[in-house]
């Protein structure tokens, strides 16, 4: 009896510690920038969870959500979250216009995934065109927003993007991202795990792309600090290049990865949110034009992000052999991805 008493107060006083969270944000949202976060691709497996974890975000206070059909019924949904944003549903291209005025963010998770024994370059005929028909509309109607580009192959979608926004006169560098973060993510879990570690305290960088070995997990540099080497930093390394395929494989034909990819998404958004809003020392690893490999345009690094998207591409760090040769080994691979996006726009 006395301990059902104590589990009851103790979930009491969890009630008020989360109603108090809630009213802190609440005025942090009302007190904070008008922000619009437009989630393009909005009813689907990770445009959902996603629009949900936006919804949650105090920093947003208006969510866009849009998608060729089914979003009315995902705001509605979504709306009913008692949270400050104000969620709004677009369905169709008549409506995609509505859908990116004044936003701030466009995340972009819309196009088809993956099933077993495809590549995310097998995605390339279907997700360019919708990519580049979505990025038009975004210069069109919010060239200032910032760009988060989920729909793969990240490696190929991205330089696409550059490619639209550069031929409509409104391509600024430092607002267009390829979303890597579920990288970080996975390589985070599997080294904490492996090593015994609380997953909150530790950060693994993350660099290259985001297909097969153009993910490179810097071990080297991960924090806290343990030995890794030999066969442990193989299989490693190969499970982080392979978390979407691990993903995939266990689907069976339904999908990829969805709900972690919302949750790494909601991520990255938070941290450009945080950015825009002139918090300092905001760094995350993601894909962007970047120089510091010449032969590739677009890399994924660290990057400081601040009110107009990139401030800062940080180098590599020191690299060990293994992951220098790793590098070398992306390098073929991911050129030619960036290059089939550019010729994708020329020829198109
Ligand atoms: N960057 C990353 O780390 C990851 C990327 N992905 C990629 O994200 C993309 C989406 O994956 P899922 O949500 O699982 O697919 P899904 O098929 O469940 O949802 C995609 C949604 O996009 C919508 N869509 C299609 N054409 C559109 C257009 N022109 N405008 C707006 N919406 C449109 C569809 O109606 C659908 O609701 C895939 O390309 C997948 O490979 C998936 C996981 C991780
Ligand atoms: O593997 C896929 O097709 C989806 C993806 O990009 C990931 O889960 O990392």
């Amino acid at each position: 009896m006395a301990s059902a008493r104590g589990s009851i107060v103790r979930s009491l006083r969890l009630v008020g510690q989360h109603v108090q969270k809630q009213q802190s944000r609440e005025m942090s949202s009302s007190s904070g920038p008008q922000r619009k976060v437009a989630v393009l691709g909005a009813a689907g497996g990770i445009g959902q969870p996603l629009g949900l974890l936006m919804k949650l975000n105090p920093l947003v206070t208006h969510l866009s959500l849009y998608d060729i059909a089914g979003t009315p019924g995902v705001a509605a949904d979504i709306s009913h979250c008692n949270t400050p944003a104000e969620v709004s549903g677009y369905a169709g291209d008549a409506d995609l216009g509505k859908a990116l005025e004044g936003a701030d963010i466009v995340i972009i998770p819309a196009g088809v995934p993956r099933k077993p024994g495809m590549t995310r370059d097998d995605l390339f005929k279907i997700n360019a065109g919708i990519v580049k028909s979505l990025c038009a509309a975004i210069s069109q109607h919010c060239p200032e927003a910032l760009v988060a580009m989920i729909s793969n192959p990240v490696n190929s979608t991205v330089p696409i993007a550059a490619e639209v926004f550069k031929k409509a006169g409104t391509y600024d560098p430092r607002k267009l991202f390829g979303v890597t973060t579920l990288d970080v993510v996975r390589a985070r879990t599997f080294y904490a795990a492996k090593k015994g570690l609380n997953v909150r305290d530790v950060d693994v960088p993350v660099v290259g792309g985001h297909a097969g070995i153009t993910i490179l997990p810097l071990f080297s540099q991960a924090t806290p600090k343990k030995s890794l080497e030999g066969e442990e930093l193989d299989a490693l390394t190969k499970r982080t290049q392979d978390g979407g395929t691990e993903v995939v494989q266990a689907k069976a034909g339904k999908g990829s990865a969805t709900l972690s990819m919302a949750y790494a998404g909601a991520l990255f958004a938070e941290a450009c949110l945080k950015g825009l809003n002139g918090q300092k020392g905001v760094i995350e690893c993601t894909y962007v034009q970047s120089s510091i490999i010449p032969e590739l345009p677009f890399f994924s690094s660290k990057v400081r992000l601040g009110p107009n998207g990139v401030e800062e591409i940080m180098g590599l760090g020191q690299i060990t052999e293994y992951e220098s040769k790793a590098l070398e080994a992306m390098k073929s691979e991911l050129a030619s991805s960036i290059q089939k996006g550019v010729d994708f726009v020329h020829q198109s």
